[in-house]
């Protein structure tokens, strides 16, 4: 509970605002999230009202961007037997809300005062609070979240349900430990218990009000940690992907290599099998080999634990087994059966890798098909370490939301094609004016972001001004000799020392709309209070 209130009123949607406005300057629809979460509106409205359905940052960890259809409104995912829990412990509370409303209106300020005290004591949480954001937005949010769960009643199961999915899933963003999460939840308990038995006429009534409120506080968490997992989850599988990736940039030149240090081998082991002095075993174990140590080290973490690599691993035992066993004291005859075996196996290995890497053949994904920068789906990857490295060694980090200037002109003047090669030209010049530590993503269509490691401001701003300036002095040349002169708006957000990765994006996205609305063709650096793109409901500072 430590970020997740300062989320219900901050965060809510930022991955919706970003996609909205990266839809609107694109033209085209952005995928579509997997994560629904939906909160009630900000200030004190009914929780019966249907709270609208959000994305969140999921959205960068979709594919490239492609046309759909506009998406059905979804109730959020439920899992039955919870939402049965939900229920009877929302009817539960029937009774004693006459109780429930006297703290409500006077208990609360105290309770979030002694919550923030003692998590600002922690130094594990100081990671993510500042006295300052504890004073100014995660207070108040932690009283309009104690405020709604007290008055919830059956209707408003949707609201409350995804509220703590949200809060889930962003804690899940943040890395909040979650031993932290129920060290909050364990104290809100003790609170409202100390507040139920300060108000309430006699023991009994003391005793029904605080099972009711410690059922409703045990599903809300079990509700966000269930979320935190799934997010976790998803988090962890594109990481995993992503590691992939970096280990194998070039496949199909990986691959080559390893065929022929596998053939180096088999070609060691017949010179020395067929000479008159073998020489000693332990040179031609297939694990010793420049081969083995390859799949042992970096092919097993590439491949992961899959039934072909337990194959490989198997067939290589076996292999080294046989030459220990064999070899020793074998004639001509025996060696040259052994031979026979050795390359039997040789060719199995060389099948079954040739299979891993065709495997991954599909990980090329992980870059955009047209530009070949990376694919967005990789960005929170990015981000999070950026944070994590941000808060383990105060290197600053920036991101670069850059868009190209009136772009739907050039397609409707010289064609889809043109535009296309424009995309490429621009991308060329993002790689080429960027250090090769930058990550350059396709962001939307027309849309790039660059994450610029280790930055304070004056650099990033400068190397933004230099893709600036590269972009609108380096013409496409046309088919027909012409030169097609091209400009882009960048907007340049600084991490903050915010712990979610969606806000960085967001104030970058809101800083590129500046530089639109200011005339294109600029750099405009992200600061407080800068206005949302229309579309970017959520898009608050
Ligand atoms: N050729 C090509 N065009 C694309 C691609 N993806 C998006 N677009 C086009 O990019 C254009 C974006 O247009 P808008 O969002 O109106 O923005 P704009 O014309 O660049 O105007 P401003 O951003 O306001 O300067 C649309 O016409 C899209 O169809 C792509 O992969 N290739």
């Amino acid at each position: 509970m430590t970020v997740a209130n300062e989320n219900l009123t901050q965060i809510p949607g930022l991955g919706r605002a970003v996609r909205a406005s990266c839809a609107r300057r694109s033209g085209r629809r952005p995928p579509e999230a997997t994560a629904v979460a939906t909160l009630p509106p900000r200030s004190p409205a009914p929780l019966s009202t249907a709270a609208p359905r959000r994305r969140t940052i999921a959205s960068v960890n979709a594919s490239p961007p492609t046309v759909r259809p506009p998406a059905a409104p979804q109730r959020p995912r439920r899992d039955t037997r919870l939402a049965e829990d939900w229920e009877r412990r929302l009817g539960a509370v029937a009774p004693v809300r006459g109780l429930l409303e006297e703290i409500r209106a006077d208990g609360l300020a105290v309770l979030a005062d002694h919550f923030y005290g003692d998590m600002l004591d922690d130094p594990r949480a100081a990671r993510y609070l500042s006295p300052e954001q504890v004073r100014e937005r995660l207070k108040p949010s932690l009283q309009r979240w104690l405020r709604d769960l007290l008055a919830a009643g059956i209707g408003d199961l949707d609201t409350l349900y995804a509220q703590q999915q949200h809060v889930g899933h962003v804690h899940a963003r943040i890395g909040v430990p979650v031993d932290l999460v129920y060290r909050g939840g364990r104290m809100l308990k003790d609170g409202l218990r100390a507040a139920i038995r300060a108000r309430a006429d006699g023991e009994a009534a003391a005793l029904e009000a605080i099972e009711a409120v410690d059922s409703l506080l045990d599903i809300a968490f079990e509700t966000m940690t269930r979320a935190y997992a799934r997010s976790r989850e998803d988090a962890g599988a594109v990481d995993g992907s992503f590691r992939l990736f970096s280990l194998i940039q070039n496949i199909g030149t990986e691959r080559e290599r390893q065929r022929a240090l596998l053939l180096a081998w088999e070609n060691a082991v017949l010179y020395a099998l067929t000479a008159e002095q073998p020489g000693p075993t332990q040179a031609l174990l297939i694990s010793r080999s420049e081969f083995g140590l390859w799949f042992l080290h970096k092919g097993l973490a590439s491949f992961g634990d899959t039934a072909e690599t337990r194959e490989v691993a198997a067939i290589s035992g076996r292999i080294d087994q046989a030459l220990h066993e064999r070899l020793p004291g074998a004639d001509a005859a025996a060696r040259r059966a052994l031979l026979e075996d050795l390359r039997a196996w040789a060719e199995e290995i060389r099948s079954l890798v040739g299979m891993l890497f065709e495997g991954i053949g599909d990980l090329e994904s992980g870059r955009d098909a047209l530009t070949r920068l990376l694919n967005r789906r990789f960005l929170p990857t990015i981000l999070r370490r950026e944070i994590s490295l941000h808060a383990n060694t105060g290197r600053q980090f920036a991101v670069l939301m850059l868009d190209l200037d009136h772009f739907k002109a050039i397609n409707d003047t010289h064609g889809h094609e043109t535009g296309d090669r424009a995309l490429q030209h621009v991308a060329a010049l993002l790689v080429d004016n960027t250090r090769g530590s930058d990550y350059l993503f396709r962001y939307g269509g027309e849309e790039f972001v660059v994450v610029l490691g280790s930055v304070g401001e004056t650099e990033a701003l400068g190397i933004a001004e230099g893709l600036r300036r590269a972009i609108a002095e380096s013409p496409l040349t046309l088919a027909d000799g012409g030169r097609l002169d091209l400009t882009a708006s960048i907007g340049v957000a600084l991490q903050d020392g915010h712990p979610d990765y969606e806000r960085v994006l967001a104030r970058a996205d809101a800083a590129m709309y500046q530089a639109k609305r200011g005339g294109r063709d600029r750099v405009v650096l992200a600061v407080k209070g800068m206005p949302e793109p229309p579309g970017a409901r959520a898009l608050r500072y």
